[in-house]
């Protein structure tokens, strides 16, 4: 955690000439810049202002189509590449309780993920002294994951929302995660597990970094209402997607440069 945090503030450091050159392509690898996405996903706030922060993204290293971008920054690729593989391996234990939260076999989630379509983002927050109106370090939004394994973070700023809708700081607990379920897991749940409204600021003054892993399942697997989360003759709240199309349906709505060839259809 510690030595993934040190590496995205690293990385951060460097100057933007060399961040940019590896500016983010349409799979979603490499440097986001300040301000390059706006949540507008998000049934929860009309977000219209992009997000004051700039990221790194690096996507699960051997997986087809899959050509992670590696900056000049010592020890970055194999401290970034040892923190995803122990986030997914962390992710894949956790399935069975989810399985078995759902009164489904234990194993049932395993197939279905045994190659997660997901992404370890480096996030860096600059400090902003006076957030403007509508305005945030990220915006209000549910993650589109499974669920997401997001790891203490030093520098508070991240705030929950309430099923009452009061926005509450998360509690800084070192040495833990935070694990926020996804949409994923709430449309394939049929809307049984809520995805965890969050936003974030940055107030403190100095730079806050975040490092979440995004946990999505295989990107064959058909996201479709799981049996166990509807009665006899219920209609599914959402329509069968799978991971791939539900991802490119919400990268392109999120990411500017990827907004021209976002497909149009699937929009909840
Ligand atoms: O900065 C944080 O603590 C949360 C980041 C986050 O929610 C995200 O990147 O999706
Ligand atoms: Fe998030």
């Amino acid at each position: 955690m510690d030595r993934t945090l040190a590496a995205a503030a690293a990385f951060h450091a460097q100057p933007i000439e060399k961040k940019m050159e590896l500016k983010v392509d349409n799979a979603m690898q490499g440097y986001l810049p300040m301000r390059g996405s706006t949540t507008r996903t998000s049934t929860l706030n009309a977000n219209n202002k992009p997000n004051e922060n700039e990221a790194f993204f690096v996507k699960r290293e051997g997986e087809a189509g899959v050509t992670n971008r590696w900056p000049d920054v010592p020890g970055f690729k194999e401290t970034t590449l040892a923190y995803y593989e122990a986030l997914e391996a962390l992710a894949i234990r956790m399935l069975p309780l989810y399985a078995r939260a759902l009164d489904l076999p234990a194993e049932y989630f395993d197939a279905k993920c045994e190659r997660p379509f997901s992404s370890l983002r480096l996030s860096h927050y600059p400090p902003v002294p006076a957030y403007a109106e509508n305005q945030f370090g990220i915006a209000p939004h549910t993650d589109s994951t499974f669920i997401t394994l997001l790891a203490q973070n030093k520098v508070a700023g991240l705030q929950i929302r309430r099923q009452d809708g009061v926005w509450i700081d998360a509690p800084v607990i070192d040495g833990t995660f935070i694990v926020n379920t996804g949409d994923i897991l709430h449309r394939w749940t049929n809307g049984r597990f809520l995805s965890t409204p969050h936003r974030a600021f940055n107030v403190s003054g100095g730079s806050r970094y975040a490092i979440p892993y995004f946990f999505h399942p295989s990107q064959e697997t058909l996201i479709e209402c799981l049996r166990t989360c509807r009665v006899e003759g219920e209609e599914p709240r959402f329509p069968a997607m799978t991971t791939a199309e539900y991802m490119a349906w919400f990268r392109g709505r999120n990411y500017d440069h990827l907004r021209k060839s976002a497909p149009a259809a699937a929009a909840e």
